[in-house]
């Protein structure tokens, strides 16, 4: 099974979901014309880290950027993720959501690790949920950010058979060498594509790394942004997870009964 993807390495407004939602569907339209089949938006798309404000600007599932993204998915025929503010019950959460093209949402998934670093642990609850979704009829999960630094929290993904894991983020641009090791790292360790995106430009606290990048499951580079807004594309075949597991099977060899 082989799948297009595209990842939309975008600045965002600070605290401005209308702008934010009008340039990511402007460049959802781009990836689609390019032939994506899956997209991939940043962390906290909408409102970038404008944490003080979520009481406003956050959303529940019937919100715009809700009925925007399953419109988009419909219209172009694509899958769609990214992670924006959920409002609910008076609570909020950092949470990543699937849309396919019937437009259903099919996955949200609560960051799991907050950052205390750019405060979220202030403002958020973590959620308690895996973030594993089927796309193409293949097992495949996604997580947020941070979550990439618990290999233990993205093994329990893919010991469920995930092949691919996506990744959406804010990564600072002083810690990108971490970034793309760690990356590099989840990839070679549990034989899978990692596809992920990040943001560009700067909010009033940090400026942004991008490097989004595409990482084959023998942990080669096979697609990788620079620091301007751009849309990265990449061809996966995820036969080539099998292959990988065959040639060296670490999943067979596995000894829990020492470490779980
Ligand atoms: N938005 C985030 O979770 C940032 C994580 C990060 O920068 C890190 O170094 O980890």
């Amino acid at each position: 099974m082989t799948a297009k993807i595209a990842i939309i390495q975008m600045d965002i407004a600070f605290g401005k979901p209308e702008i934010n939602r009008k340039i990511a569907a402007e460049r959802i339209k781009e990836a689609a014309n390019q032939g994506a089949e899956l997209v991939l938006l940043p962390e906290l798309w909408t409102t970038g880290y404008d944490l003080e404000n979520f009481t406003t600007i956050a959303e529940d599932f019937h919100g715009p950027t809700h009925t925007l993204l399953s419109q988009l998915a419909q219209q172009y025929n694509l899958t769609i993720m990214g992670s924006s503010a959920e409002k609910n019950m008076e609570q909020f959460y950092n949470t990543l959501v699937v849309y396919n093209p019937q437009g259903k949402r099919i996955l949200s998934y609560r960051k799991a690790h907050l950052f205390r670093l750019m405060n979220e642990e202030k403002f958020l609850q973590s959620g308690e949920e895996k973030g594993s979704f089927t796309f193409k009829e293949t097992p495949v999960a996604g997580v947020i950010c941070y979550d990439i630094r618990f290999p233990e929290w993205i093994r329990t993904h893919m010991i469920d058979g995930s092949r691919a894991l996506f990744v959406v983020a804010e990564w600072p641009k002083p810690r990108v060498d971490h970034w793309r090791s760690l990356l590099i790292s989840r990839a070679i360790e549990n034989q899978c594509f990692v596809v992920a995106c990040n943001r560009v430009g700067s909010d009033p606290n940090n400026t942004f790394g991008g490097h989004s990048m595409v990482i084959d499951p023998w942990g080669n580079v096979v697609a990788e942004a620079q620091e301007q807004e751009e849309i990265l594309t990449a061809d996966i075949d995820f036969s080539a997870v099998e292959t990988i597991r065959e040639q060296i099977p670490i999943f067979q060899d596995r000894r829990p009964d020492l470490y779980e």
